[in-house]
């Protein structure tokens, strides 16, 4: 198809489903806010098939599941999160003072992580929020996370980071809690991390009643190549992306039709031997666009969407990227496929999905910290910006801001 085609496609499609779902994720918003813990066991047993005592993981229960995993797994985790931790120190906002203005940031106090855990273990995740969450300085932090398991990674890296206040409740029960709290899980101020369609729709519903990061999830990639690209890797990186969820999106641009035929002709041939074929396949077939257009066509493309994550594998690469303006992380070139954001890179694998890049950004430090500007003018600075203020309050007809300002000047 070309960008009028999918345009066409794409935007029916999204716009169409906006509301699927809402309808139960607000009943177990509604659920969780009235019922609390007793909510959140019957949504367990019914979505997760687990009946769980009690929701708090004990700490012994991190420490066990770290000492099950192997070396090398240990030195993988601290590996990647003393490189997280880098990038993310190295990006930190700090306090400014220049006599008149200062303006100050404190960490958040109460954080609630999601670590999503349907279909998938995510250490990765634990890592990618919670190590900003620590560079911010953030003290208390709570961890939701569906689990099959009572011994697994995910854990473990939770114990590396020395997070103690672990729940294993999933979905959007999870959020709601966080949001509302419940018997056994603390209201929190801000909620972070990424999730399936149901987070995600109880994330956009709960916004207000508490802090929300972003919409991160279900995954995205948008892969744009030219004619000499290595094929197979294209298709595992599209693979990549297909295989979190069946509502996963990818998208394959190009300039030129036959590497689109052969990439595609290669997904079909390496499908059926993926471990999760069965989501690859639901996900290709559902949400797989292969576009071919002029490079303007394409472009505009690439901004309309916003994609979670833009991979470009392309001769003019940087012509190419210097023209996309959103996009929740951009891939350039070979050596950087997206599957290496979402271990190692540095940034935070916690982006924006579903066209919100064009208004939102990757998780990083600064979204645990908030901040306010301390004004403290002295009077040759108040006379000087003060007759244009008066001109304004009396416009606005707002008399008592006025004379507060005519007061200070006589
Ligand atoms: N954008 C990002 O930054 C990012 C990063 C990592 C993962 N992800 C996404 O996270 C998601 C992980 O998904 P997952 O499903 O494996 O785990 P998940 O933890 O996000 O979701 C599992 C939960 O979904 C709920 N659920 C399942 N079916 C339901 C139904 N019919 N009705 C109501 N609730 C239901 C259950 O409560 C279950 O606990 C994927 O979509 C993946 O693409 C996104
Ligand atoms: N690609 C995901 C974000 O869309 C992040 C992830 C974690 N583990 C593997 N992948
Ligand atoms: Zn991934």
């Amino acid at each position: 198809m070309n960008v009028q085609e999918f345009r066409k496609a794409f935007d029916q499609k999204r716009d169409g489903a906006g509301f699927d779902g809402y309808k139960d994720v607000m009943d177990i918003i509604e659920r969780v806010r009235t019922e609390g813990d007793a909510a959140l066991r019957d949504y367990t047993e019914k979505f997760d098939g687990r009946t769980p005592e009690s929701f708090k993981v004990p700490k012994a229960a991190l420490k066990a599941s770290y000492d099950a995993i192997s070396d090398e797994e240990k030195a993988a985790l601290e590996t990647i999160r003393t490189r997280i931790e880098r990038y993310q120190e190295s990006i930190k906002y700090e306090d400014r003072d220049d006599g008149e203005f200062q303006y100050v940031y404190h960490p958040i106090e109460k954080i609630g992580v999601y670590v999503p855990g349907g279909t998938a273990l995510y250490p990765s995740s634990v890592l990618m929020t919670v190590v900003p969450a620590l560079a911010a300085g953030v003290r208390e932090i709570h961890v939701t996370t569906p689990t099959f398991d009572e011994n697994n990674i995910t854990f473990a890296a939770l114990y590396i980071c020395g997070v103690e206040d672990v729940y294993t409740v999933g979905g959007a029960q999870a959020i709601a809690a966080l949001a509302y709290g419940t018997e056994s899980i603390p209201k929190v101020d801000k909620i972070v991390g990424p999730g399936n369609y149901y987070v995600a729709l109880a994330k956009r519903l709960l916004f207000g009643e508490v802090g929300i990061d972003m919409i991160a999830g279900p995954s995205e990639i948008l892969i744009y190549v030219d004619g000499d690209v290595h094929v197979d890797a294209i298709v595992y990186d599209l693979f990549a992306q297909a295989e979190h969820d069946r509502n996963a999106r990818t998208f394959l641009l190009s300039e030129e039709e036959a590497v689109i035929s052969e990439i595609e002709a290669r997904l079909e041939a390496l499908i059926d031997a993926q471990p999760r074929s069965e989501i690859i396949r639901a996900s290709i077939r559902d949400n797989h666009y292969a576009v071919v257009d002029s490079r303007e066509a394409l472009l505009d493309m690439v901004n309309h969407i916003a994609p979670e994550h833009v991979s470009i594998q392309h001769r003019d690469a940087d012509m190419i990227i210097r023209n996309i303006r959103y996009a929740g992380a951009v891939f350039n070139g070979y050596y950087s496929p997206e599957a290496i954001g979402d271990y190692a890179a540095g940034p935070s694998h916690v982006l924006p999905t579903d066209r919100t890049g064009r208004f939102s950004h990757g998780l990083n430090v600064n979204d645990f910290l908030t901040s306010h500007a301390v004004i403290s003018l002295g009077k040759e600075t108040y006379t000087e910006i003060a007759g244009p203020a008066k001109t304004v309050a009396r416009r606005e007809q707002l008399d008592a801001h006025y004379q507060s300002l005519r007061i200070r000047t006589e």
